[in-house]
């Protein structure tokens, strides 16, 4: 008999149909006999429950938490999740475990980078240059002075503005300057359209534009990378292209990312001294354990070459953009909506300011603004920025009672957290107050954790607040803004790994009660 009449005797129908059922049959021996079972739904082999769940586990835990209580389990094809919505099980999760590991984003920079060694060795670069008092001082000028620039537009009698458009250009810009020494043009092709009579100026406004799409573009990957089973998005079409584009999308940052990097290792190399070698961020990493760092070198340890400063950079820039943009927009909403807040906060400025509204905001100025801290904190509160943060095991432990081996993800659902009626005394009310010293508010501890926890803390949460606070301050000093939307009850928005304002049309006008 030959081997092609054995291969047509062969039914193959039959053969296919008994590997399914073996691996059925595996899928569900591995659930019946996991570790510790939960209660969650219930899952199906290769997808789990990306039926029931979609790409918004989020909203999924929101809507089943009467159902499955505070700590529950969804599957991403094979592999278990066990939600915590409850701060008491957090604690050890935050101090002792790295963030969950994505395979399409593990790029040995920050974020999803669970290697001990590198991830401290770039944690302690980026909190060395986007940490310091020297920084942030500077930093709170420049966010003045970019803010500036729009002046000229919202001095007139009455400027319409849709906020969630305008603030992406402008935290592209200020985080793509601040950390990579690189002008950004977004704002100016806001505000003057992207054309430039210089081709080279034309070239630059198109990349900022495109670079901060691509942010957009970065951040509605992240759900799909983590709750999509990786053989839907190998084999499964629609899947596939969404996982192509996402590529082609991060592959894109990279290589502008490495052009920007290339280029300012030149100039460095070209310096006849190093009084131009900046404290940014972009200088620190590409001059480290160089002839040129501050701090001295060792000849045996090679200094970071181009990807792996690209990887820290690039990361940053990513992290450093939509985040507080966003936060941004929540925050403005929420005063927009309660007068009182407002007033407050006005008359907050003045006291610490003073009358001249064009008196330079400096930072030590923002230390003294502890009623515009307690609103932006309360506003991250009632709107969770991030609203779950992630992190594996890495050894054996025992959470909510139960024993777990290594190697399980967990996501710790904040943004239910910060609502618990547990925590919190009027969860949805926006009440300012509550974050203010001798307000009798304790807070419950892990029941607030805007900017994540333990080790993994958010570096830029004091970038952040310099931004957010200067550019309230600038904004409700001179300005009134009225929301075209009043009717509303909460903001238009989606969620793609982090909650993202998709509208904030507002109204501006400079304030009839102080002379412009
Ligand atoms: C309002 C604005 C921001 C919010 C709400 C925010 C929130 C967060 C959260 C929740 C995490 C995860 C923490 C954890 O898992 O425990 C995080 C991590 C991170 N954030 Fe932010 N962030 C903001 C702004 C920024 C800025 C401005 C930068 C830098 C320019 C930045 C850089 C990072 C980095 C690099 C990480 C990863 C840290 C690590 O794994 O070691 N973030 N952020």
């Amino acid at each position: 008999m030959s081997l092609l009449s054995i291969i047509l005797a062969i039914d193959w129908i039959v053969i296919i149909e008994v590997l399914i059922s073996l691996y059925i049959a595996r899928y569900y021996f591995k659930y019946y006999t996991r570790q510790s079972p939960l209660p969650g739904p219930f899952p199906l082999p290769l997808i789990g429950n990306l039926h029931q769940i979609g790409l918004n586990p989020v909203k999924y835990g929101k809507d089943h938490h009467k159902e499955f209580g505070d700590m529950f389990e969804i599957w991403i094809g094979s592999n278990r999740a066990v939600f915590l919505s409850n701060p008491s099980l957090v604690d050890q999760i935050y101090n002792f475990f790295p963030r969950t590991t994505n395979p399409n984003f593990d790029i040995g920079g920050l974020i999803f980078n669970d290697n001990p060694q590198t991830w401290k060795r770039n944690r302690k670069f980026v909190v060395q240059s986007i940490m310091t008092p020297r920084f942030l001082r500077n930093f709170t000028h420049i966010t003045q002075s970019l803010f500036n620039e729009n002046e000229q537009f919202w001095d007139k009698n009455e400027y319409h503005i849709d906020f969630s458009v305008w603030i992406k250009f402008f935290t592209t810009d200020i985080t793509l300057t601040t950390v990579t020494r690189k002008p950004s043009y977004c704002l100016t092709a806001y505000l003057f359209g992207e054309e430039s009579s210089d081709p080279i100026k034309s070239e630059d406004i198109k990349r900022s534009v495109k670079f901060s799409n691509a942010v957009k573009i970065f951040f509605q990957s992240l759900i799909f990378q983590g709750f999509v089973p990786e053989v839907l998005k190998n084999y499964v079409p629609g899947f596939y292209h969404l996982n192509k584009k996402y590529k082609k999308n991060s592959k894109w940052i990279n290589e502008t990312m490495l052009d920007i990097i290339k280029n300012r290792r030149n100039e460095i190399e070209n310096m006849q001294n190093d009084e131009n070698i900046g404290s940014n961020l972009l200088d620190i990493l590409l001059t480290l354990n160089t002839p040129r760092d501050p701090n001295g070198y060792d000849e045996n340890e090679a200094p970071l070459n181009d990807q792996e400063i690209c990887t820290i950079v690039t990361e940053v820039t990513l992290a450093g953009t939509d985040t507080t943009g966003n936060t941004f927009c929540f925050t403005l909403w929420q005063i927009a909506r309660n007068p009182k807040v407002l007033a407050r906060f006005q008359e907050e400025i003045k006291t610490v300011l003073g009358d001249d509204i064009t008196r330079q905001i400096n930072y030590e100025d923002l230390d003294k603004f502890t009623y515009l801290d307690a609103i932006v904190k309360e506003s991250i509160r009632v709107i969770a920025l991030a609203p779950f943060a992630s992190r594996v095991s890495t050894k054996k432990c025992v959470i909510g009672g139960k024993q777990w081996d290594p190697k399980i993800s967990f996501y710790i659902h904040n943004e239910l957290i910060q609502k618990s009626p547990d925590c919190w005394k009027d969860p949805e009310e926006f009440i300012p107050e509550r974050f203010l010293k001798g307000s009798n508010n304790e807070i419950v501890k892990n029941s607030f954790m805007p900017f994540g926890g333990g080790m993994r803390i958010c570096p830029g949460r004091h970038m952040a607040m310099v931004e957010l606070k200067t550019l309230l301050i600038l904004l409700y000093r001179k300005y009134d803004v009225e929301l075209v939307d009043k009717v509303s009850k909460e903001p238009k928005m989606k969620f793609v790994a982090v909650n993202v304002c998709t509208e904030m049309k507002v109204i501006i006008r400079p304030r009839k009660d102080i002379n412009v």
